[in-house]
């Protein structure tokens, strides 16, 4: 893996516009993240051809089911060797431990605690009473025991996590300027934050694709870290 943390986050439904902004910008990241939206439009041969460019991919599918189909889909993503794939650890640790050993060995698995997008009065309206540090640090803890490599949680836990799992493997995203725009991101952090506080991989995807430049966009933010 690159010394540089930032992974594109690719959310496009064209695979010809997903591959130009890639480029323009290959050389200011360390990865490329493809999310539901990419491989529901463009499956194994859109991730092939973005693998083409040369950097790891990270698979952001966000897999939650029962044990038995969330382990048959990871077997059916093994052979794109994916760099990094999530799963939702709100699945289970049976799950969890399913999806973790249905996984290529050079693939890191990664379980999304608490959705950056959520704060406590959204949880409160799942029926979870607890607030997102609490119930992340819950689920890092239980997707620790589950045998995985790492989590995703926002910039706000990511420090707390750390210190309990010394060797996990932490992807953040929800990452923002301070005068970007927050959009439906609610638990955000810079990225220079995210990555003293002990984050792995910072994705960002807006505050770089939707920049009017988005190559300037991700050489600046290179180089905030
Ligand atoms: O908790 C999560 C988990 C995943 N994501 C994904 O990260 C990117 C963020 O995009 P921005 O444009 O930088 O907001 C996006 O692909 C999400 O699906 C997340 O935001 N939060």
């Amino acid at each position: 893996m690159s010394n540089n943390p930032i992974y594109l986050a690719l959310d496009l439904p064209r695979l010809d516009a997903a591959e130009a902004m890639a480029r323009k910008v290959a050389s200011h990241i360390g990865g490329i993240k493809l999310g539901l939206e990419f491989f529901c439009a463009h499956g194994h041969h859109g991730v092939r051809e973005l693998q083409k460019l040369g950097l790891p991919i990270f698979l952001d599918l966000k897999l939650h089911d029962i044990p038995n189909t969330v382990a048959a889909a990871m077997q059916a993503i093994h052979v794109l060797e994916p760099a990094i794939v999530t799963i939702h650890a709100t699945g289970g640790r049976a799950m969890m431990e399913d999806a973790k050993a249905a996984a290529g060995e050079n693939t890191k698995v990664v379980a999304v605690t608490v959705l950056t997008s959520l704060d406590s009065d959204d949880l409160g309206a799942i029926g979870i009473k607890a607030d997102p540090m609490e119930q992340a640090l819950r689920l890092a803890e239980l997707s620790q025991a589950a045998g995985l490599d790492g989590i995703v949680c926002s910039g706000h836990e990511v420090g707390a996590i750390h210190k309990q799992w010394k060797d996990g493997f932490f992807v953040v995203p929800g990452l923002r300027l301070p005068d970007g725009k927050h959009s439906d991101q609610k638990r955000i952090v810079s990225p220079r934050e995210a990555r003293d506080a002990g984050a792995s991989v910072l994705v960002i995807g807006r505050p770089i694709r939707g920049a009017e430049d988005p190559l300037a966009a991700a050489r600046a933010i290179e180089a905030t870290l």
